[in-house]
């Protein structure tokens, strides 16, 4: 039986024996328990709502679920922003069932991120409501991809309370609208769950589609209240705000109860007897350490959780961890299981029974555990490898001590700056987080499309351009004769079908079908723009927890051919990449350094790649012959004059290394402040640059028109800047390794790079940052 004192003494036993100087444990604190904040249910809600929660053992409710529902219940739009297994769906119901109860004509739309949340939440609900006659009107149906067309048609009769995503809300239900009038003259609320997930050109197409729902309501008279729920968010009013263009309140003292809970930061070690590429030592996988504290907790008999990042870092973990059971506890080895996307809701189920009555007593798991499943009790949860936002990571480690018993969590640090500054930077994790959730509906490529589908849905009155805030849009397109003003507002062209044009997931070009060639079997699709950086002959492509290898990439037939194998190593496409700058957005002049946000034309070509064994060894760098691609984008730039650099003792000499090694480690810090990962930017560096004629470096956003990394970047550069600072600084490698300025996406090889250098460099741009701008500038 869990102690308070718990998950500190797991651990504790996990490290017994560890000399002090080779532990990889870098920071432990054990957050306090908090006992329950309980509220009674206001006048408001219906006896009939008490009972049926009453039913399920709600007898009381937190003070935070009042809080939210109350507010919502009052017409407010809410952000609630607090723990995993706070009970946040009661917030959002009980508003929609009062509604329900006054008005048995009310309808609301239910938007998750995935089916299988919106599946989870949907199962709950009919559960609370299961065999009460007054709710028996509600019918609340899935409308997704997998809904049948004969349900799809009931659904829009009779269900008042629709469970969708935010893809078949605009292909499914926006562009048939018509057929939807009585849900949307009736709609009284949206939810919006797991908002976080709604980043980057992925949360712009759904700003811009949860703005299209809330025109259409309005234009049949109602006005939804839109209820975000997330876990921890930096800013959860300014983030709803952000998505559906108007005030929201936020919501964010947990006042649910939880144990004590021991966090501790663990950073693998270098491995003496491997290097990396250019000679760079390599530390243990993460997936190596976390596997081994799996084996090691579960023979503890801690029922835990093990989040990987991939999916064959999934079968990896759980064979390693029952590898080193069957040598230590040969029992335990089948204790251990594994769970990824894909599984069958039935199949969550037996999982969740299995863990819960401990038949399993580990699961490696993908983040497909991360929402949506009600297991409770565990003991531990292991993080392999930052999960990317900080909302992840606590929705993860949430997973642990769910009904108030001690538990441990352990973040294990991948092979990454940002890893590697959280591991030494415990603040950054811990406390108030910077991260921001970055969306930009704005981006042309977006807008525009967007604004289509809007027109061809109801003509764009006045009142829509100022909603979408596409002043400058309405005007490309009237003028490319897309967009026709007539008196009563904009109208799409004739003959336009906007919506099937639009991929709300942001891919750019047309699809690439991915086949197995032994079977004909279709695994999936990517699009071209990413196509030949994932698909490329050679490459190692994971479907379903099964490993392929790519014989050959057809970009004119749009076919990628795999055959199944299951290779020792991994691969990663190498970039090579030219920038010009087509357009300054802002700028600000510092002694000796400018800073700016602009727009650019980026060239870049895919000229290899990597094969890097498990253990992060590598193998050979294979070269490609692939055509260049185009991108226009937004980039945060800057420039410092040779002299600033020879200033902090970087000669000439050192420029392209210095700036090589600064813009890496900048990459893969940028995730700190804004919600992204090195995947979705790309940079450049160089010791003079045409367009500036002076040592310049640019991190640009991978998607046509930016997602809002890079002003993220611009916005919050000193924070950024110094950050990475401290993860170069505080790496223990002497020149270089991929905690710190290796990318492993380089196409120049990693070379040159210059760490001391780059500490030079991310020193000058924090001091002459900190020192005041000479003259701000704004050219619009
Ligand atoms: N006031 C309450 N008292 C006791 N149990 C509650 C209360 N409110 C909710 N619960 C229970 O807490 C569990 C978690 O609730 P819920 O799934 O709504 O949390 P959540 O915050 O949405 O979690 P997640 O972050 O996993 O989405 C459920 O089993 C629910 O029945």
């Amino acid at each position: 039986m869990p102690t308070d004192d718990y998950g500190t003494e797991l651990l504790t036993r996990t490290l017994a024996g560890t000399p002090a100087d080779a532990s990889p444990l870098r920071h432990s604190v054990v957050l306090p328990a908090r006992v329950a904040r309980h509220r009674d249910w206001p006048e408001w809600v219906p006896a009939s709502i008490v009972k049926a929660y009453a039913a399920q053992g709600i007898s009381e409710p937190w003070e935070h679920q009042i809080r939210a529902a109350s507010l919502a219940h009052d017409g407010h739009n809410v952000a609630i922003s607090t723990g995993t297994a706070s009970g946040k769906s009661l917030a959002y119901q009980v508003p929609i069932l009062t509604e329900f109860v006054r008005d048995p004509l009310a309808c609301a739309l239910y938007l998750s991120p995935t089916k299988a949340l919106g599946a989870d939440q949907l199962r709950s609900l009919a559960t609370l409501l299961a065999g009460r006659d007054e709710f028996s009107h509600l019918q609340p149906c899935a409308y997704d991809g997998d809904t049948e067309p004969d349900i799809r048609q009931w659904a829009r009769a009779h269900s008042r309370w629709i469970f969708t995503n935010p893809d078949m809300c605009h292909i499914g239900i926006l562009s048939t609208h018509g057929k939807w009038q009585h849900f949307f003259r009736h709609l009284r609320f949206v939810v919006v769950d797991e908002s976080h997930h709604y980043r980057g050109v992925f949360g712009s197409h759904t700003a811009l589609v949860l703005r299209r729902v809330l025109r259409i309501a309005r234009a049949l008279g109602a006005d939804p209240v839109v209820i975000a729920a997330s876990a921890t968010n930096a800013d959860p009013a300014g983030s709803l705000t952000r998505l559906i263009g108007a005030p929201a309140v936020a919501v964010t003292e947990d006042s649910s109860p939880h144990g004590a809970r021991t966090v501790a930061l663990w950073e693998p070690d270098f491995v003496p007897e491997i290097t990396g590429e250019n000679g760079a030592p390599v530390r243990r996988s993460a997936g190596a350490d976390a596997a081994r504290l799996l084996a090691d907790f579960v023979v503890e008999g801690a029922r835990t959780l093990c989040f990987v990042r991939s999916r064959r870092g999934v079968e990896i973990t759980a064979r390693t961890a029952r590898s080193l059971l069957a040598e230590s506890a040969p029992d335990l080895v089948d204790r251990i299981g594994t769970y990824r996307a894909g599984y069958l809701a039935d199949d969550r189920r037996r999982l969740e029974r299995a863990i819960a009555d401990g038949e399993l007593l580990g699961v490696a798991t993908t983040n497909a555990l991360e929402l949506g499943v009600d297991i409770s009790g565990l003991d531990a949860v292991i993080v392999a490898g930052y999960p990317g936002t900080v909302a992840s990571f606590w929705q993860q480690a949430g997973r642990a001590g769910r009904r108030g018993e001690s538990s441990a969590v352990v973040l294990v640090a991948r092979d990454d700056p940002l890893d590697t500054y959280l591991v030494h930077h415990p603040e950054a994790l811990l406390d108030k987080p910077i991260e921001a959730i970055v969306i930009d509906p704005s981006n042309p490529y977006v807008l525009d499309a967007q604004l289509l589908c809007a027109a061809a849905e109801l003509p764009l009155k006045p009142s829509d351009v100022e909603l979408f805030d596409a002043e400058a849009a309405v005007e490309r397109l009237t003028s490319t004769g897309l967009l026709k003003k007539r008196p009563a507002g904009w109208y799409a062209a004739a003959g336009l079908d906007p919506h099937a044009d639009v991929d709300i997931r942001g891919g750019v070009g047309g699809q690439v079908l991915i086949v197995d060639a032994t079977s004909s079997q279709l695994l999936g699709t990517v699009d071209a723009g990413r196509a030949m950086s994932s698909v490329h002959a050679g490459a190692v492509h994971i479907h379903q927890g099964v490993s392929y290898v790519v014989d050959e990439l057809d970009l004119e037939e749009g076919l990628a051919l795999l055959h199944p194998q299951e290779p020792d190593w991994t691969t990663s496409a190498r970039e090579i990449t030219d920038v010009s700058v087509t357009k300054t957005i802002e700028s600000q002049i510092f002694s000796g350094l400018t800073l700016a946000l602009v727009e650019v034309d980026v060239t870049h070509r895919v000229v290899g790649y990597l094969r890097k064994l498990l253990t992060g060894e590598v193998i050979d760098s294979v070269p490609l012959d692939m055509p260049e691609q185009r991108l226009h984008t937004r980039a945060v730039m800057y420039t410092v004059t040779p002299d600033a650099l020879e200033s902090v003792g970087c000669s000439v000499g050192r420029f392209p290394g210095a700036l090589h090694a600064a813009e890496h480690a900048a990459i893969g810090m940028l995730g700190l402040v804004a919600t992204c990962d090195r995947w979705d930017i790309g940079g450049l560096s160089t010791d003079g640059h045409p367009d500036t004629g002076l040592p310049t470096v640019f991190v640009y956003d991978g998607y046509p028109g930016g997602a809002g990394f890079a002003d993220r970047g611009y916005e919050a550069f000193a924070q950024w800047i110094s950050a990475t600072k401290q993860a170069v600084a505080s790496c223990r490698c002497e020149l270089g390794c991929p905690s710190c300025v290796q990318s492993p996406k380089c196409g120049n090889g990693n070379e040159p790079l210059d760490k001391d250098g780059a500490i030079k460099v991310l020193t000058l741009l924090g001091r002459l940052t900190a020192s005041g701008t000479t003259s701000p500038t704004s050219d619009d």
